[in-house]
């Protein structure tokens, strides 16, 4: 179907506005969070108006499989032959009648003006008789006409209800099942799955030596749980404060602080003087470790393959002033991202890590001097720096995200089985090249932003088993006063159980 202009209904510009960034997440890949802002802003939606679309295009993203699956039982042909601008419109009028405070007749005659706008009399007629039918019945009555029986097929049912697809479903109920045992598995994933489908809060985080948590509840926000860096913020924009224009304090979930923080703390014999951040990029954890090494005087090197995420580490480090070494000091840049099976030609998973590690590039990095931070780009496969290098290294891998899908609200529609055999290549190979980047005594702290067991607890083992100089060290203890830890040694944290995203940890230590 030939492109159409969008709709610029000054009647409705928040409904055109929402349709326009559901076209542009299907289209054009983009991520709601990235676009939202600045569609908002060029479409002049403030206050209450951006606070409708936001909501319009979160509830609609992540509840899309419920929506789809209500508006199918409402349509007599298959979805794939909807006009996909008229079925994006059909989803955000299913939310807005099942899942939001619009009134009926609302919710409707602006959904079929909006497709009258971007198609066709023809289509906005289909459209007020599909959202007529959707209409007739509440979320809970169309959940018990169109779901699966919950007895005979749980997975089923839990994706149609809670809107995830079923391969996630059956990967985190896999997980909790894992670290929490089967009982409170089964009780815990329709909480788990809820907290997926809420909106989360917006945490930040005081950095080390620039902030302190107090600073920010003085400022209005509330006092964090567990992170002695974090708070949260009651509303309003956090770009607006000034800590966090001056780069004092960013904006980072609860649980990748405590991580961060766990590595840190962990108890190290000998010295406690180089640190590296081996996936640095956005700059988060970074920025976090940064404060940390600063403050007993030692050293960070951040790294990251992709250049352009370079400029965002060096950004969430710009409050260190001239503790960061000057772009310019670090020539390391090695463009290629190829860090798949193919690039070292090996086959079996042992080969493929020390494959990578042997291929290493000369050891040309000039590691930062005490109490400095640098940040370089450089493919942490093919480590630039010297074996044993480090004292603490923080692998932050790159990984499905499957546990920040709260704050994601496409992610879960965009990824698939297939992606993990390419991704737990990668932290496999990541995993063995942080070990032999750490000298021995030297601690290492795996992490994903995923529970998925695939990329957390087999990745682990596997690299452990493949190697004699390795031991895990019990996580627990250095998350203090978080509850529900399971049975250790590794940490996996949970939504619906501790209001952070499902951050895994892992700690090794090398021998
Ligand atoms: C999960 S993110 C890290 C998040 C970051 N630690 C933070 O807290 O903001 C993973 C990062 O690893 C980077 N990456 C992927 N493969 C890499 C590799 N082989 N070497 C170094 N970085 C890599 C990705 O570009 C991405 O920025």
């Amino acid at each position: 179907m030939a492109p159409r202009t969008t709709p610029t209904s000054p009647a409705d510009p928040a409904r055109a506005a929402a349709l326009e960034a559901l076209e542009a997440v299907r289209t054009r890949d983009a991520y709601a969070n990235l676009l939202l802002p600045k569609l908002l802003r060029e479409r002049d939606l403030t206050g209450r108006d951006a606070a409708f679309t936001t909501e319009l295009v979160y509830g609609t993203l992540r509840g899309l499989g419920t929506y789809d699956a209500v508006i199918a039982a409402c349509v007599d042909r298959s979805l794939d032959a909807v006009d996909p601008e008229v079925l994006d419109a059909l989803r955000l009028g299913a939310h807005q009648l099942l899942a939001m405070d619009v009134p009926p007749h609302a919710a409707v005659s602006t959904t079929v003006e909006l497709v009258r706008e971007v198609a066709n009399e023809g289509a906005s007629r289909f459209a007020n008789a599909i959202l007529r039918r959707v209409g007739q019945r509440d979320l809970p009555q169309w959940i018990d006409r169109i779901a699966p029986d919950p007895q005979d097929d749980p997975e089923g049912y839990l994706a149609v209800s809670r809107s995830h697809p079923r391969w996630i479903v059956s990967a985190l109920w896999d997980s909790l099942q894992a670290h929490r045992g089967a009982q409170r598995a089964h009780e815990d994933i329709g909480a788990l799955l809820d907290a997926d489908n809420a909106r989360p809060g917006v945490t930040l985080v005081a950095r080390p030596g620039l902030a302190e948590a107090k600073e920010l509840t003085d400022l209005g926000a509330l006092a964090a749980r567990y992170s002695p860096y974090a708070a949260y913020l009651a509303g309003g924009d956090p770009g607006a404060l000034a800590p966090v224009r001056e780069g004092r304090v960013g904006v980072q979930d609860e649980g990748s602080q405590l991580v961060a923080a766990a590595l840190a703390a962990a108890p190290l014999d000998g010295p406690d003087e180089r640190w590296l951040d081996m996936c640095a990029g956005p700059g988060g954890k970074a920025a976090l470790l940064a404060g940390l090494a600063l403050e007993r005087g030692a050293s960070l090197l951040a790294n990251e393959i992709a250049p352009h995420r370079t400029e965002l580490v060096r950004r969430a480090l710009r409050g260190y002033g001239d503790r960061l070494a000057d772009a310019t000091a670090t020539a390391t840049a090695i463009a290629t991202a190829t860090v798949t099976a193919a690039a070292t030609g090996a086959g079996s998973d042992a080969a493929a890590t020390s494959a990578a590690t042997s291929a290493a590039i000369p050891a040309t990095t000039q590691l930062p001097k005490p109490g400095t931070l640098q940040v370089i780009a450089a493919d942490g496969i093919r480590a630039p720096w010297k074996h044993e290098s480090f004292d603490r290294v923080m692998l932050d891998a790159p990984c499905t995200g499957l546990g920040a899908l709260r704050r994601r609200p496409e992610a879960r529609w965009r990824r698939g089985p297939e992606d993990l055999e390419r991704l737990t290549r990668v932290q496999r190979r990541l995993l063995s090249s942080a070990i032999d980047s750490v000298r021995p005594g030297g601690l290492v702290a795996y992490v994903t932003c995923s529970p998925h067991l695939e990329e957390t607890r087999d990745v682990v083992r596997q690299v452990v088993k493949s190697r004699r100089d390795v031991t895990r060290v019990d996580a627990r203890p250095l998350l203090p006063g978080l509850p529900d830890l399971g049975g250790g040694p590794d940490v996996q944290l949970w939504p619906h159980l501790h209001g952070t995203d499902a951050m895994y940890l892992a700690l090794l230590r090398r021998s």
